[in-house]
């Protein structure tokens, strides 16, 4: 640390000269696109307090999330960060106390009770971590994959000449040989592999799921996270995946991490082809979250290393910005 931290903005020439500039800067401020305008899930600083007994929990306290439509992202977290009451709301199940979210052009605070069900029903789908929650008991695969369609009013077939759509998704996900099979005939694994087609049934927008590995072996596990990459890749569908599994958050492009109620860090993963000698390697980096009022959460590792506590110095530069321990 030196001893040249006097102002807070040294390098970087931020003044504003002329009344056209200001004026400009203005326009383009009111031109710019609205907050999530192209993401197929947009959440704005997202709140949901529960009170009981007269205490109020904060589950969410100011949440942003943008996903963009054909995305295969992870949700981590610790437990009791806010992961199943993000998706209780983004699957309809659940209303927030205040804030915004958008998902495939529907408002989910203002949605009215045949709004929801139909959203329900057309928009999301989703699988559960408990196997048995995915699947009516006394319904072959098949019949379980067929209900969805049959409650939305659809034939069961395919088009002419075609098999039914629901021995398609099972096919596809490799489970053709449970169709006829009830759920306690098939393994935990197949379950929910049945249970994905299950959600893809009614061709969702999104498909959510909440720990769908989480009663399973590892190798049960990678069958399920290939069972949902394939339907990202063959179908197209946007899917978010609660989990608690390294190797899941591993696998996807994008892991986003939620802190107290609002998401705090982002993994990025993209693939690095050496071209001298043709091998390739996934590069991740780790981001931090800038909410749309300037906040940054710093991961405690940093902050705690340097003694960072209550307040910091901050200077900006040409391209970044630096942020210093208080040394006063
Ligand atoms: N229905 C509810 N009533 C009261 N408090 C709730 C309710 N649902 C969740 N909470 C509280 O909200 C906070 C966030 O819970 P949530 O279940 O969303 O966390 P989570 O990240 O999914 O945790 P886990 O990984 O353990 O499932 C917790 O403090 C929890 O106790």
């Amino acid at each position: 640390m030196t001893g040249t931290k006097e102002g807070a903005s040294s390098g970087a020439d931020t003044t504003v000269r002329t009344l056209s500039e200001l004026e400009e800067r203005a326009a383009a401020r009111r031109d710019r696109p609205a907050y999530g305008h192209d993401a197929l899930i947009a959440c704005d600083r997202l709140v949901r307090i529960f009170t009981t007994d007269g205490v109020e929990v904060q589950a969410l306290q100011g949440l942003d999330l943008l996903v963009t439509e054909g995305e295969l992202m992870a949700l981590v977290g610790a437990s009791g960060s806010g992961k199943s009451t993000l998706m209780n709301i983004l699957a309809g199940l659940d209303v927030p106390t205040a804030g915004q979210a958008k998902v495939a052009g529907r408002d989910l605070l203002s949605m009215d009770a045949k709004a929801r069900l139909d959203y329900r029903r057309e928009v999301v789908g989703f699988v559960w971590q408990q196997t048995a929650r995915n699947l009516l008991p006394y319904l072959t695969a098949a019949q379980n994959v067929s209900l969805p369609l049959q409650l939305r009013g659809r034939r069961r077939g395919g088009a002419k000449g075609k098999p039914p759509r629901a021995d398609e998704l099972l096919t596809l996900l490799g489970v053709a040989h449970c169709r006829d099979r009830r759920p306690h005939q098939i393994s935990g694994g197949e379950q929910q592999r049945v249970a994905i087609a299950v959600a893809l049934a009614n061709n969702p927008s999104v498909l959510l799921a909440d720990e769908p590995t989480g009663e399973l072996d590892s190798t049960t596990a990678e069958q399920i996270f290939a069972a949902f990459r394939t339907a990202n890749e063959e179908l197209g569908t946007t899917i978010v995946i609660v989990t608690h599994d390294q190797t899941v958050a591993n696998e996807v492009r994008r892991t986003v991490a939620i802190r107290d109620g609002r998401t705090s860090t982002e993994v990025l993963r993209r693939t690095h082809l050496d071209e001298q000698t043709g091998e390739e390697s996934v590069i991740s980096r780790e981001y931090a979250m800038l909410d749309r009022a300037g906040r940054l959460q710093l991961p405690a590792e940093y902050t705690e290393a340097l003694g960072m506590e209550r307040r910091v110095l901050l200077e900006l530069e040409q391209d970044h910005i630096q942020v210093w321990p208080d040394g006063a």
